[in-house]
């Protein structure tokens, strides 16, 4: 816990706490080469932070770490003060930790509604319950009037949609979105950017945002962190970030 406490140190701007989604200085390897070098950071309860970097820069394996799909090679990940080492995904998901997939992940066969009310069901709710809160969810994202369709006839900008209510129906305390804008319009990013930015007060929990569309992410997230060849390149505001040299050379000037 103490180590944690010191969190400043390091590579992360974040305050030091306890609480919150925190990962220390951690290392992978894959056949010897590093795609995430000492990178640590720290996701507060109800914040909204961005995580970006350009193609291969390590994101998804920091996510992938960060909800037990890769163990990694050095350092350790810390959920409101526990040491997750030795935890499976089923153990991360357990203790409130929620990911959206790029691929989507859905049961194609199953309706939009079944999709979510599977995870109701299998959080041990009625099906009732289940159906009527996976029903509110769908309203709430804006999909509720194709939620008797098949989930692989959606189009793909609403399968992002469904992927985030299905990851939102476990409650969890931390949800990490994968590009949820890959796709999307400048409308429909910004009806998203809408429905994100709503995630922490509706639904009580911290938000990990990797994503592209640079409009998305400077205009929600509290903090944004760069990663660059799988090191830490800036942590900070998005002003700050948009304002940071090393950003603009390595990321933001890619854009222009
Ligand atoms: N399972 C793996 N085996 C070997 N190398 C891998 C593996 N997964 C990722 N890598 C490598 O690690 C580096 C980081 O990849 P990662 O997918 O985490 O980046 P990313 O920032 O998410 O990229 P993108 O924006 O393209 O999704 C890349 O060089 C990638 O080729």
């Amino acid at each position: 816990m103490a180590d944690i406490l010191s969190l400043h140190s390091g590579n992360d701007a974040a305050t030091p706490t306890a609480s919150g989604l925190v990962a220390r200085n951690l290392t992978v390897r894959f056949q010897g080469l590093a795609a995430i070098s000492d990178v640590s950071l720290h996701v507060g309860n109800r914040e909204i932070f961005g995580l970006i970097g350009p193609n291969g820069a390590g994101k998804t394996t920091l996510v992938n770490c960060l909800t037990g799909f890769q163990t990694p090679t050095e350092g350790a990940i810390f959920l409101h003060g526990s040491d997750t080492a030795g935890w499976r995904a089923d153990r991360f998901r357990l203790e409130g930790i929620a990911r959206t997939f790029q691929s989507g992940r859905l049961f194609n066969d199953l309706s939009v509604l079944e999709n979510v009310e599977v995870t109701g069901l299998g959080l041990g709710l009625a099906r009732n319950p289940a159906r009527a809160a996976s029903y509110e969810l769908l309203e709430w994202i804006g999909i509720a009037d194709k939620a008797s369709i098949a989930a692989g006839a959606l189009a793909y900008t609403d399968q992002r949609r469904l992927s985030i209510v299905r990851a939102l129906a476990v409650a969890p305390k931390f949800i990490l979105l994968d590009e949820p804008a890959a796709g999307m319009s400048d409308a429909e990013a910004d009806e998203l950017v809408h429905h994100i930015a709503e995630i922490p007060d509706r639904f009580g929990c911290g938000v990990l945002l990797i994503e592209h569309n640079m409009h998305v992410v400077m205009s929600i997230c509290h903090r944004v962190h760069v990663l660059d060849g799988g090191k830490t390149l800036a942590v900070g505001t998005p002003d700050e970030i948009k304002r940071h040299e090393g950003v603009l050379a390595a990321y933001l000037g890619m854009e222009a």
